[in-house]
């Protein structure tokens, strides 16, 4: 891989402002999941790193808290900076070892940077209280101070943005962090550490520990057990999610929790079909369907459903699958031999039990990780598509026939995270927008991120939010001051 400054391709994890090989020597392959190559071997870490990290983080504590908001926030600006400018390298080493295509992976670089820029910006309004005194020789506040130190795990599919969203606002709360991302994509994390790096953060305030999916469960566990560590942000499958919540009991930790979804993408007959044909695109078929917020069951009411799912077949036969570097390339690859298998299950699962085929429907010809964008009709809730994130290029279309039949199916999953609906009734908006249990609702559009909203979860999909004012919080602890005698 050839990268306009190559300083950015590390091998390394990063500790207490130095990049250091495992203890043991030993390295894992980061491979590309368009052409199965190598394209380095990283280093392969485990607990004992891990502690050292915690330990690097907790020395840097004092004196990066001590700093001002606006002291930190010009270091975090800097590496908002840097980042921009290296969009292009950044952009080709997340496309190599994640395998989206080059026009989101630099939309994820700009997706990503964003959360540094506001959250440094935030930090500076990271307002307490003057409570109303309850006696006469008192006076009483609410301050916040930043929690400590903090962990980050992170997944493979947002390898920039899932680092940023949870490292940028515990930086400008004065927290320092060990990371550590995903087997799959510690590329484009150590990267951007190197930038960090370069803007100036101070040795041991981001740390980044690096393992192959081996070494996860090791370096999870001794994130959560440590008595240094106070907080933890997980972003990824809700069965690791309840792992770390268990192995957090002990210390009490804060946790922040970004987990599965079961998106419902929902068409009303009054809806504008073309547009919620777009919408489902952008929804389903980002990263080839691989987001915690793509849409997992698209619910069709009777009397479009004929309509919408010509439409949709039609767009999305013409999805240009390829490798993600390729010009025109709209669908790259799946992440894992896994990941293949599973939308495969769920394709058979349904077709078993009486779904169609309208488009798509097996593995590419290209062959590899490569799969057919597809949309699958007669789909009921017997389904394994209605239970389980099939986190792949699959609609599954539901019929409906009334509004309070599609919000009961759409709620009718242990998730909450994200829910869509097309409508143009403003009556049904709001209904419908009440109704549904998700921690985010977006009408009449397929894509709802970005860094001034809260991103989160309901029932069994998270806890916390991210991104926001509400983002820095999570980071934060509000201390009650009681001055008296005055
Ligand atoms: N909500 C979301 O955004 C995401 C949801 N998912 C869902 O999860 C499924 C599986 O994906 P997968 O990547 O395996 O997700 P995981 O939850 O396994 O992985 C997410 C992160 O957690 C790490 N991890 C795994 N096991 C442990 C553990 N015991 N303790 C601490 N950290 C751990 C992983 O490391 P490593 O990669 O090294 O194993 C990775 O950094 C997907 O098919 C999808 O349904 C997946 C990713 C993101
Ligand atoms: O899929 C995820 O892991 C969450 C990121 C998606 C987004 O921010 O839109």
């Amino acid at each position: 891989m050839q990268l306009k400054d190559m300083s950015l391709l590390k091998a390394k994890g990063y500790i207490d402002g130095k990049w250091v090989d495992a203890d043991a020597g030993r390295r894992f392959a980061v491979t590309n999941p368009a052409t199965g190559a190598t394209l380095v071997e990283v280093a392969d870490m485990g607990a004992t790193e891990t502690r050292r990290a915690i330990d690097a983080a907790s020395r840097a504590l004092p004196a990066w808290r001590a700093k001002t908001a606006k002291e930190r926030a010009t270091i975090m600006r800097r590496w908002f900076d840097l980042i921009i400018a290296h969009t292009e390298d950044l952009a080709l080493l997340m496309t190599s070892e994640q395998g989206k295509p080059l026009a989101e992976s630099r939309g994820e670089v700009a997706y990503g940077a964003s959360f540094i820029e506001w959250f440094a910006e935030e930090g500076k309004r990271a307002y307490g209280d003057v409570i109303p005194t309850t006696q006469a020789d008192r006076r009483l506040f609410a301050l916040k101070q930043g929690i400590g130190v903090c962990a980050a795990i992170t997944p493979w599919n947002f390898p920039i943005a899932m680092i940023t969203r949870k490292c940028a606002p515990a930086f400008a709360a004065g927290c320092t962090v060990v990371a550590k991302p995903a087997e799959a994509t510690p590329l484009s994390a150590l990267a951007l550490v190197e930038l960090a790096e370069q803007a100036g953060f101070p040795p041991g305030v981001f740390n980044i520990v690096i393992g192959d999916a081996g070494k996860a469960p090791e370096i999870g566990l001794e994130l959560c057990t440590s008595p240094i560590v106070r907080k933890v942000s997980f972003t990824g499958s809700t069965e690791v999610g309840r792992i770390l919540l268990r192995q957090s009991a002990d210390t009490i930790k804060k946790l922040s929790l970004e987990l599965g979804g079961n998106a419902p993408f929902i068409v009303f007959d009054d809806a504008d079909l073309d547009a919620a044909v777009e919408g489902a695109i952008a929804s389903k078929y980002r990263n080839a369907g691989q987001t915690c917020v793509c849409a997992n069951r698209l619910l069709v009411q009777d009397g479009v459903y004929d309509a919408f799912a010509e439409k949709l077949a039609a767009k999305v036969a013409q999805l240009e699958v390829g490798a993600g570097t390729e010009p025109g390339v709209t669908v790259g690859p799946l992440i894992e031999p896994a990941a293949i298998e599973k939308v495969e299950a769920h394709i058979a699962d349904a077709v078993g039990k009486g779904a169609r085929v309208v488009t798509g429907g097996k593995r590419h010809a290209l062959g590899g990780l490569f799969f057919e964008p597809t949309v699958l009709a007669g789909v009921t809730p017997q389904m394994r598509v209605a239970r389980e994130e099939t986190f792949g290029p699959v609609a599954p279309l539901f019929r409906f026939k009334t509004e309070d039949e599609a919000i009961a199916m759409a709620n009718d999953t242990e998730f909450g995270l994200a829910s869509y609906f097309y409508s143009r009734d403003v009556g049904r908006v709001f209904r419908v927008a009440e109704s549904l249990e998700s921690g985010m609702v977006c009408v009449n559009s397929g894509i709802l991120s970005n860094e001034v909203s809260p991103f989160g979860g309901v029932k069994q999909s998270g806890l916390g939010r991210e991104g926001s004012k509400y983002g820095l919080d999570e980071y934060m602890e509000i201390k009650y001051l009681c001055l008296a005698g005055l």
